[in-house]
């Protein structure tokens, strides 16, 4: 690993740029240079709470300061700033969900060029749950309904949840068919009977929960659920701080938190 590691937040006031902060700040052989917020933020210009450094208004300058940067912004920046770290030649680690196809598109180009860490869920126990997902679909057969239900805090703005996403489609590998093909998106109304071999999803919101996951394999005589259940947004930092580290030194390509945790 590099002696001392410049990191750059991009959305460094949300809720999740200040776990990521205080993380940062528990940890050896790193030095936060730079944050970014929304050009409207009161506190641009300021010093960023607990650093010694200015909240930026864009993501050029977090790119220009940092060797690896790491995104949790809304949905909608993906593709711009991994435009960014592909001209300036930064790693990038992308928590962001809520990702469409010309996000990930934009995330492959830049991977030629630079490394780029990419998760729905930096927790260790979901990332160890897709693996114990596709196992399961693959054992059970299409007797067996498999539903993804997650719940999230009332400020979620994205749905099904990255999480959900990722589960989703390690039920849809362990069976060997593209998620595409068989998800089946929010019921409401004369939906007619449930399709065998279709994967649901369902999102609840609400209040303050920081991220809840079950997926549910249900035949006609027994039902089966796996849940995860997180119980503070450190731990998401946490994983994203080892993944960051992980990311230092890796040549050009498309990481996820299964090659950090070697779940593979
Ligand atoms: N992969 C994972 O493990 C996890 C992923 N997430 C994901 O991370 C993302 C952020 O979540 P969360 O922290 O809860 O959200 P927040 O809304 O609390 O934080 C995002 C911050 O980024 C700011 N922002 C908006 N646009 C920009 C921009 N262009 N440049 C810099 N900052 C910007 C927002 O400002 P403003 O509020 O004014 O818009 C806000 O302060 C979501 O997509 C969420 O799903 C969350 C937890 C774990
Ligand atoms: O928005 C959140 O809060 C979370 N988002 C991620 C997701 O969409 O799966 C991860 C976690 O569940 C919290």
């Amino acid at each position: 690993m590099a002696e001392n590691v410049q990191i750059g937040i991009l959305g460094c006031m949300g809720r999740m740029g200040q776990a990521l902060t205080e993380e940062f700040l528990k940890t050896e052989g790193v030095t936060i240079v730079a944050g970014s917020e929304i050009a409207s933020h009161p506190g641009i210009g300021k010093l960023i709470p607990g650093l010694d450094v200015h909240l930026a208004d864009t993501a050029e300058h977090v790119f220009h300061e940092a060797d690896v940067v790491i995104d949790f912004t809304p949905p909608g920046q993906t593709a711009t700033h991994a435009a960014l770290a592909r001209e300036t030649g930064k790693a990038l680690v992308v928590g962001t969900t809520g990702m469409t196809a010309a996000d990930h598109a934009a995330l492959d180009r830049a991977a030629a060029a630079v490394p780029i860490m990419q998760a729905g869920n930096y927790s260790l126990g979901v990332n160890l749950m897709m693996a114990l997902v596709r196992d399961a679909a693959k054992r059970l057969g299409t007797d067996w309904d498999i539903e993804v239900v997650e719940m999230h805090h009332r400020h979620k703005v994205d749905a099904p949840s990255g999480t959900a996403l990722m589960l989703g489609e390690a039920a849809a590998e362990g069976r060997g068919r593209p998620l595409d093909d068989v998800r089946t998106k929010a019921r409401e109304g004369i939906t007619g009977e449930r399709k065998e071999g279709t994967i649901g999803f369902s999102a609840v919101r609400g209040g303050a929960v920081i991220g809840e996951h079950d997926v549910v394999f249900a035949s006609d005589s027994e039902r089966l659920t796996i849940s995860h259940r997180a119980e503070n947004r450190g731990l998401f930092a946490a994983g994203a701080v080892k993944a960051a580290l992980w990311l230092v030194g890796k040549g050009a390509g498309r990481y996820s938190m299964t090659d950090v945790l070697d779940l593979k």
